[in-house]
């Protein structure tokens, strides 16, 4: 898909996602990590943008925490997760010398800052740049909206739980996306129950498949359903070795290449 303008660090970005959830902690960053290294593992050059400046939480998932980013004459240079280059991340934690100045942030300084962000990283070629954008129906959201309308993204992937309250701020999220004319690419179910670390049997903790139940109403797909895996934690926050390696070690993995594949047919198959 062509972008315009031209000149844009955007114009060389093939397919845009916007991750979105109507409510924190329901594991947003999560599932942009995960789609991202499935990504890069079916051979694709990807970007993550972390635009979630309350908190931001993707240098942590990619093991990046403490890297410093530079300003080139083409824009601010991305931090690369792996040796390949294949894998840019870009986030306001690069950028925050005290993390908590994020918190304290407020309306037209949010909205400068996610309009540079959208448009002054030097990303270079990329096949896919996924937003993790904050959660909720705020400013931010409208703001990156009006300003994504611009590079024609290709959709939004919606992240919920199972309890009840996350499915009513989501079903505001798909709501949203109506109002601002993005198109949802589909709704992930994350923390659809519990994988044992003993048996790895995987048990229901909550109603299951309201997600689903939701994506039908709204009638967008359902890419899939992701448990708890309690190793996930301890696999983000282990030492050594290469980050990419051990994220495909999670019991997660097949189930987000599942996802990847779905989400990668919507975007080629309409470009
Ligand atoms: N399926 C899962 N299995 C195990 N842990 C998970 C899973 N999904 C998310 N988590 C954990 O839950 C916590 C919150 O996840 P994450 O940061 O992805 O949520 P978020 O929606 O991006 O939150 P916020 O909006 O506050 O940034 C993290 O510690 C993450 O490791
Ligand atoms: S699922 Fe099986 S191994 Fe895991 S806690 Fe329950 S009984 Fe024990």
């Amino acid at each position: 898909m062509e972008r315009s303008p031209a000149t844009s660090n955007l114009s060389q970005v093939k397919h845009i996602i916007l991750v979105l959830s109507g409510k924190g902690g329901v594991g947003k960053s999560t599932v942009s990590t995960e789609l991202a290294l499935s990504l890069v593992e079916l051979g694709k050059k990807v970007g993550v943008l972390d635009i979630d400046l309350t908190g931001p939480s993707i240098p942590r998932m990619f093991g990046l925490d403490g890297q410093q980013v530079h300003q080139a004459s083409t824009g601010w240079i991305p931090v690369y997760a792996d040796e390949t280059k294949r894998l840019a991340v870009m986030s306001l934690g690069f950028l925050l010398q005290n993390k908590d100045d994020a918190v304290v942030w407020r309306g037209p300084k949010k909205t400068a800052m996610i309009k540079q962000f959208l448009e002054d990283v030097a990303w270079g070629e990329l096949d896919y740049l996924l937003i993790d954008t904050p959660p909720g129906t705020s400013d931010e959201h409208i703001s990156v909206a009006e300003n994504l309308r611009q590079y024609n993204p290709d959709g939004a992937v919606v992240v919920t739980t199972p309890q009840a309250v996350s499915l009513a701020d989501v079903r505001k999220e798909l709501n949203f996306c109506r109002k601002v004319k993005i198109p949802v690419l589909g709704v992930v179910e994350n923390m659809s129950g519990f994988v044992c670390p003993h048996c790895a049997e995987c048990s229901d903790l909550f109603s299951k498949g309201g997600g689903e139940a939701m994506a039908e109403e709204f009638k967008v797909d359902f890419l899939g359903r992701v448990p708890i895996d309690p190793t996930l934690t301890t696999l983000i926050e282990a030492e050594g070795g290469s980050f990419v390696n051990r994220f495909t070690q999670s019991s997660l993995y097949p189930i987000f290449q599942k996802i990847t594949e779905k989400v990668t047919d919507k975007c080629e198959s309409s470009s």
